[in-house]
């Protein structure tokens, strides 16, 4: 039987002191599918992908990935599956040196000797990170872009097949901007991208999803989101540079 990579049924999620961050939550990913999640401050987009490696569980409706459901004696296996990237690298990031923060999820899953180097050093040079200059310091002297890359890095290391971001462009300078864009653009995975950065999205993502409110109030083509103002103002999404209107159509433009 064929499996979506993602499948969400039905997703609830109400925080301890009553906050319901998710409300009714169904979304499907296909293998490859690159989509990206938006919305205001709040919405519920890190709600949701806290759910992916089980720091969240779901309290009612489900979460498949793979042929997994979401459930506590499945989370080693989902972990190898998917690969989540935190919001914030200080998150993710504990070890001495970043070279060990980078090996230690490919340590986990068995992985050793010539092999765990190699895939180390090469998730490392995925992110622009030179393994000799960057593996011996530790995270917490690195800038908040070195952070985020050293996370991306660590993930990759791990050879998921599914990858989930949160907020993957912020921090970064254009260039490594850019080069993310590349990287992400290059990996034949299932990826599920929360940002503010509608640019990034139409770049790479084909598909998106607004949440507002802990509900999706949108589920399509990026392309067709960017062309609709209400529904951008109404979440609170702004064009990308991109795509700004023509000087015309401003509501009090200058006369020539
Ligand atoms: N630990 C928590 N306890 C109670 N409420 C929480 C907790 N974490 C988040 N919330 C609330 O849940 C809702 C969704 O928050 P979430 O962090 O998922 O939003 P977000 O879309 O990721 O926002 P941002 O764009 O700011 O990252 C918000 O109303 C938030 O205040």
């Amino acid at each position: 039987m064929h499996h979506n990579p993602i499948d969400i049924r039905n997703l609830n999620y109400e925080y301890p002191d009553g906050t319901q961050a998710l409300k009714a939550i169904n979304l499907s990913i296909k293998a490859t599918e690159r989509v990206a999640l938006v919305g205001a401050n709040g919405s519920g987009k890190s709600t949701l992908l806290l759910h992916f490696n089980g720091l969240l569980i779901p309290q009612t409706g489900s979460i498949v990935v793979g042929e997994l459901t979401m459930e506590p004696q499945n989370l080693k296996a989902i972990r190898n599956f998917v690969g989540l990237v935190f919001q914030n690298p200080d998150d993710q990031l504990f070890m001495p040196t970043v070279w060990e923060d980078v090996t230690f999820g490919p340590l986990n899953q068995g992985v050793k000797g010539h092999e765990l180097e190699h895939r180390a050093a090469a998730a490392m040079k995925a992110v622009c990170l030179d393994p000799s200059h960057y593996g011996p310091r530790n995270a917490n002297n690195l800038s908040g872009g070195e952070k985020k890359r050293v996370a991306i890095a660590g993930v990759l290391a791990m050879q998921p097949q599914v990858l989930i971001l949160d907020e993957p462009s912020a921090q970064l300078d254009p260039r490594c901007r850019r080069e993310l864009i590349h990287l992400l653009d290059s990996l034949p995975l299932t990826q599920l991208i929360a940002t503010h950065d509608l640019d990034l999205a139409l770049e790479l993502c084909d598909r998106t999803v607004v949440l507002s409110e802990g509900s999706i109030v949108f589920d399509g083509p990026t392309e067709r989101i960017l062309g609709d103002s209400q529904l951008l103002e109404r979440h609170a999404l702004e064009l990308p540079l991109s795509y700004s209107r023509p000087y015309c159509q401003l509501d009090h433009a200058p006369a020539v």
